[in-house]
């Protein structure tokens, strides 16, 4: 029998209601948006707002969107992290034991630790990847703080180890890229190719500059060099575009191109542009007629890709002149995305139990 690893892969992604019911949505929805690193208000402030302006209306209308795109087996995005476990377990072998955890609903991080405890008792090591390309305090931050918080109240003797975000690793710069190339050739009358990453407040870019004078201070700050950029999830939402659209050849194509930012919560600033008044403008300013739209944000396919932009984002789109919306499906459980994770794994498994 082949020896069990002592190292486990835990992958988190932000997680989904366990149905479309409204009371479901109300459970889901209060946990996630009571994360202080979501809604970064003071908690008195944040309850209040949670609890007396976003639950008593936000279930119902998001458990109408949910089942617009739910699938019969289940969220799309519990679905798919699903099927990319499966298959990084495949390439990994059985001694390695991989799990998934969400930072919000079911299966929670805990049970991700619990499960890849049960696979293996004897495990030394947990290795916890962020699905998440973009540091952000709503991204990788809170998986880190959440992963830390159960490993050390339940598993303090196990070496934990993090991935930070990767939108500059060269594996996940090919796996975005060759998951839009298929689109951008099928489709070569489209006018524009947008990069639709999800929003964050303004707040929350300038509470994360290390530097405290840095992110947005000037209008081009994101392209000039600053230690801020390890935590500024701006630049490194622009970089992804920047390293996708050299990856794809974009500034000798006939199309543009260009990045914005979705799902805009609240009445505080937000990132800017915003994809649903970009999409307008590209239509009604720029004559657009057919759009194409990713989103590297997102590891994989969720509410905020198929509902926000595949379906409310055409009809926007449609409705100031343009003809069609094509969206680019994220790398979801692609050869070249496990290819990716397969790499960051056999980096630090140990020599034996790599794969050839
Ligand atoms: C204050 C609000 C929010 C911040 C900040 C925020 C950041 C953020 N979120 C994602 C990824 C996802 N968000 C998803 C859904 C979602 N996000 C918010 C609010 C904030 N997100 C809400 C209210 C919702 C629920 C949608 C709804 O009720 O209409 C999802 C999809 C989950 C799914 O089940 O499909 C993802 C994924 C990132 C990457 C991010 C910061 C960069
Ligand atoms: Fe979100
Ligand atoms: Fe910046």
């Amino acid at each position: 029998m082949e020896k069990q690893s002592k190292t486990g892969i835990l992958l988190v992604n932000l997680g989904s209601p366990d149905s479309y019911e409204p009371a479901d949505l109300k459970v889901y929805l209060r946990e996630f948006l009571t994360d202080k690193r979501v809604i970064d208000l003071p908690t008195p402030l944040r309850k209040f707002i949670v609890e007396g302006m976003i639950l008593p209306f936000r279930p119902k209308e998001s458990a109408e969107a949910y089942e617009l795109i739910w699938w019969d087996e289940g969220s799309p995005l519990i679905v798919i992290t699903q099927r990319v476990i499966d298959k990084l377990q495949k390439r990994l072998g059985d001694h390695v034991p991989v799990s998934m955890g969400m930072r919000y609903g079911n299966p929670s991080i805990e049970a991700g630790f619990d499960d890849l405890m049960e696979k293996s008792p004897d495990l030394e090591e947990v290795f916890v990847i962020p699905l998440y390309p973009q540091y952000a305090m709503a991204t990788t931050e809170t998986v880190i703080e959440k992963a830390k918080e159960v490993w050390l109240e339940k598993y303090p003797n196990l070496n934990v180890k993090f991935k930070e975000a990767f939108y500059d690793d060269p594996l996940y710069v090919k796996a975005l890229g060759e998951s839009i190339k298929p689109y951008i050739e099928e489709h070569d009358d489209i006018d524009h190719l947008l990069f639709s990453y999800h929003g964050v407040p303004e707040r929350q870019i300038k509470k994360r500059d290390i530097t405290g004078d840095h992110c947005l201070k000037c209008e081009d700050c994101c392209n000039v060099n600053s230690p801020a950029h390890t935590f500024c999830y701006r630049h490194q939402d622009l970089m992804t575009t920047k390293n996708a659209a050299e990856y794809l050849d974009l500034d000798n194509k006939k199309f543009t191109y260009s990045s914005s930012f979705q799902s805009k919560l609240g009445i505080d600033p937000w990132l800017t542009p915003a994809t649903d008044a970009e999409l307008v403008r590209l239509a009604e300013e720029e004559g657009a007629k057919k759009v194409a739209v990713c989103c590297p944000a997102f590891i994989s396919d969720c509410i905020e890709t198929l509902e926000e932009i595949g379906i409310r984002g055409k009809e926007d789109f449609v409705e100031a002149g343009g003809d069609d919306l094509i969206l680019i499906p994220c790398v979801n459980d692609s050869d070249l995305w496990i290819d990716a994770l397969e790499n960051w794994c056999g980096e630090l498994l140990e020599p034996a139990e790599q794969i050839t």
